[in-house]
């Protein structure tokens, strides 16, 4: 699985206010370029807190990406994917609408109850781990769906567990021009937290957009201690 994190951050590292409230900060160019990265993916992948908080559609605005991907025998919109080890994706998520195929990840600490109500509403669970999703053992699960590279548009707490397994390729932030401060505000890499040895990124682009600037890494070593 190739994995591509984005995620957009005020200059002092937060990804939404304290009070976990959606936050825009990104301009149009960067949300065009957003929707671009999502055209070029199998799948968009967020953690529940993001659907529960910002209840996005994870699906492209711009008809003529739409049209490319159909040109190239793809489905319509990428898949979404949610990371979800209790079942609280709430029923009326826009994620959980008919626009394109969606896979909720949850863990054995979910019901047959549940997950029959998601098939039913034409959702497809897919359950890894014992008691929060085992994220590896996804991606294996989404990749036997034909799901081969994936985008993960956040949050924090799924984006630290990412780095913790060793999953990611490349990371996408987007710094825009404001200080949101707040001790308890999510920022891009939640979790434990690591200590003495971190993830290697190679940084390899800087480009400005709108009033921000976008950095582009490749992470490069699993040479970390958690
Ligand atoms: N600015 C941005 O680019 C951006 C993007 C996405 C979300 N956000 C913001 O981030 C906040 C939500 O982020 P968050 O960090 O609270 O939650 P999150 O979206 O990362 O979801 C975390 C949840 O995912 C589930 N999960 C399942 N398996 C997991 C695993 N292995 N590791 C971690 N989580 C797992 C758990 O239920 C966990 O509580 C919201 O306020 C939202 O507005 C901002
Ligand atoms: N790139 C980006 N810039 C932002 O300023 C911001 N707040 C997000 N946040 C990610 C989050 O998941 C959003 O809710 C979706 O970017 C909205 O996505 P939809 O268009 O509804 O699919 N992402």
């Amino acid at each position: 699985m190739h994995v591509v994190v984005n995620a957009a951050e005020s200059v002092d590292g937060k990804i939404a206010t304290r009070e976990r409230e959606q936050l825009r900060i990104s301009g149009p160019e960067d949300f065009a370029r957003v929707d671009r990265l999502r055209a070029s993916v199998d799948a968009v992948m967020v953690g529940v807190e993001t659907v529960r908080s910002d209840d996005p559609s994870l699906t492209l605005d711009d008809e003529s990406l739409v049209a490319t991907r159909t040109a190239d025998g793809k489905s319509p919109h990428p898949a979404r994917v949610v990371a979800d080890s209790r079942g609280r994706t709430p029923p009326e998520a826009r994620v959980l609408d008919d626009t394109a195929e969606t896979y909720i990840l949850t863990s054995e600490a979910t019901t047959d109850e549940y997950r029959r109500s998601l098939e039913e509403g034409d959702a497809t669970p897919i359950v890894a781990g014992s008691d929060r999703v085992d994220l590896g053992a996804a991606f294996e699960a989404l990749a036997a769906h034909g799901i081969e590279s994936i985008m993960v548009e956040g949050g924090g707490e799924l984006i630290f567990s990412l780095f913790a397994a060793d999953l990611v390729d490349e990371l996408r932030v987007y710094v825009g021009s404001m200080i949101v401060g707040g001790r308890g505000a999510p920022t891009l890499a939640d979790g434990d937290g690591f200590v003495g040895a971190f993830p290697d990124l190679s940084l390899e682009s800087v480009e400005r957009l709108d009033d921000g600037v976008l950095l582009e890494y490749d992470v490069t070593d699993a040479d970390r201690g958690d």
